[in-house]
């Protein structure tokens, strides 16, 4: 196939040399529209089916990843190792997510949640895709490039974020949200670590766990990392929606305010328990559903008054706890939805934008390209080989080959356990626990432990262990069980980040 021709806005010129190559653009959800068929200008006079093809989202099957020059990897998540890239075509720096998985059809690729979701969404808050390109079997996401992620902001601060940078980024999320929402999707995996900054903008990332809210329930998948999951996903309701969004922007707010976790749970019993020391336990009045959930699954909620906001975030506005408060209402149905909160008194005066900031504006020599720069050799080798890289960094990349039969085992186990994490419930929570040594500590003392000794008579009751609980039919195993009590407190506290 040659490389598509930009015929005006939207459209391209493809050619490719059958039929049935044109058919499997169309079913990778391509829209054709017209076939042709032409001659190359080169004279061949060979028969070549030429494609008018229009696409919100361009996927070049034919492209390689060779035609981006990978500078340094900047995340690694559980699907995928993103990496700042540059386009060599046209010097755009573009974030490359190398996904861990291999894909071994085109089509495997175009129904993944992310592409699904991430090619109908349009908007100055949300991280474009701009390309899909798989090659020997290895997916990669072509996306626009962004400076750093709100935890990596947050931990190496000091000083708590002032009021008014909070609300900036929070009223562009809102935004996003209530776009998002409206289109029938809910993100379920909100966290600082999927909210990426570049200058003053923040845009939303991460879509592989996105949901459209018409997919029938149950969902009884495993969603969200413990310390921004809705209480109903922690009592495994089957049935949630958008609301777990707002639980987790709560969450989020009252962090970036105070650059503490509110809710730093190390098990999913112990973020139950963290819960009710901030807002009190749920009753027949704050949360009917909630208890009924609870008693299905034989779980006791601890009997706890929970404290007020605004003694922890003392130097909050009373509309940042208000809001921040009735975001985190125990009862979905009590969330504000994304619309409502853009009209919260918090965010008075506030003024969205309207204008998606141009790529322009965005970073084009990235600070370490040249001597850490990967060469191209490299990247295609890698590439070529299908193999996951063992390297992380280009700087020690030597060093890491030296030893690489050994961290090739390291890696691969590690691997391994995340993709089991992401299925497997159980699993899956040790995410935030040290797993590569890569962690940065999060400053953890928490909002909860200054309340506990705030509070004497909810410390008391608090110490109370809940019982046991049983599981719900029909789930997988959860920590509710107790199982990551082996664990030192400290250790648990961390997250998993590329810095
Ligand atoms: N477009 C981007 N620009 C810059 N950095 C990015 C971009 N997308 C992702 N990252 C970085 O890579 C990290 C991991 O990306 P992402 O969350 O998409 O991977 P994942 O495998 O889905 O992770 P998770 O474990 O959260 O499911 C992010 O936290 C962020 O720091």
């Amino acid at each position: 196939m040659l490389c598509p021709r930009p015929q005006g806005k939207g459209k391209y010129l493809c050619c490719v040399q059958s039929a049935s190559a044109a058919a499997l653009w169309a079913s990778s959800g391509t829209h054709i529209l017209r076939k042709e068929i032409a001659q190359l200008d080169s004279g061949k006079h060979l028969p070549v089916l030429a494609v008018h093809i229009s696409l919100d989202l361009v996927v070049l099957k034919g492209k390689t990843c060779r035609g981006f020059k990978l500078i340094k990897e900047v995340g690694d998540g559980t699907f995928g190792s993103v990496w700042r890239a540059i386009n060599k075509q046209n010097g755009e720096v573009v974030a490359v997510k190398k996904m861990k998985k291999k894909y071994y059809s085109f089509e495997e690729c175009m129904s993944l949640r992310e592409v699904k979701s991430l090619r109908r969404m349009n908007h100055p808050n949300i991280v474009k895709l701009k390309e899909v390109v798989r090659e020997n079997d290895i997916l990669y996401f072509i996306m626009e490039y962004m400076e750093c992620n709100l935890y990596q902001l947050m931990k190496d601060r000091v000083r708590p974020f002032s009021e008014s940078e909070v609300r900036n980024w929070c009223f562009q999320i809102f935004h996003a949200l209530a776009y998002m929402h409206q289109r029938g999707y809910f993100h379920r995996d909100l966290k600082p670590e999927n909210l990426l900054v570049s200058k003053d903008i923040i845009k939303l990332a991460d879509f592989g766990l996105a949901r459209e809210v018409s997919s029938l329930p149950p969902y009884t998948e495993y969603v969200s990392t413990r310390w921004y999951r809705a209480p109903e996903v922690l009592l495994q309701s089957s049935t949630y929606d958008s609301a777990v969004d707002m639980w987790a922007m709560g969450a989020i707010m009252a962090e970036l305010l105070t650059l503490h976790p509110l809710f730093p749970g190390t098990s999913e019993a112990d973020e139950i328990h963290k819960i009710c020391n901030v807002i009190g336990s749920p009753d027949e009045q704050s949360w009917p559903q909630g208890l009924s959930l609870a008693e299905a699954m034989k779980y006791q909620f601890p009997q706890i008054k929970g404290n007020q906001l605004s003694e922890v975030m003392s130097s909050a506005s009373s509309e940042a706890i208000d809001l921040i408060s009735s975001l985190c209402s125990w009862d979905p149905c009590k969330r504000p939805k994304a619309t409502e909160v853009l009209q919260h008194a918090f965010f008075h005066g506030c003024v969205p934008l309207t204008v998606r900031p141009k790529a322009s504006a965005l970073p084009k020599t990235p600070p370490c390209v040249g001597a850490k720069g990967i060469s191209e050799n490299n990247v295609a080798r890698r590439f070529s080989t299908g193999t996951l890289s063992t390297m992380k960094s280009n700087s020690n990349a030597s060093a890491k080959l030296s030893s690489l039969s050994k961290t090739g085992v390291q890696r691969k186990l590690h691997l391994e356990r995340q993709a089991q994490q992401k299925r497997n419930p159980v699993l899956r929570h040790s995410r935030s626990l040290p797993e590569t040594g890569r962690g940065a500590i999060q400053k953890v003392s928490s909002i909860t432990e200054k309340l506990s000794h705030m509070s004497v008579t909810s410390r008391t009751r608090s110490t109370v262990k809940p019982a046991a609980p049983v599981m719900k039919a029909g789930h997988g195993k959860s920590d509710f069980l107790g199982k990551t009590d082996d664990i030192p407190p400290a250790k648990r506290l961390t997250r998993k980040l590329v810095s």
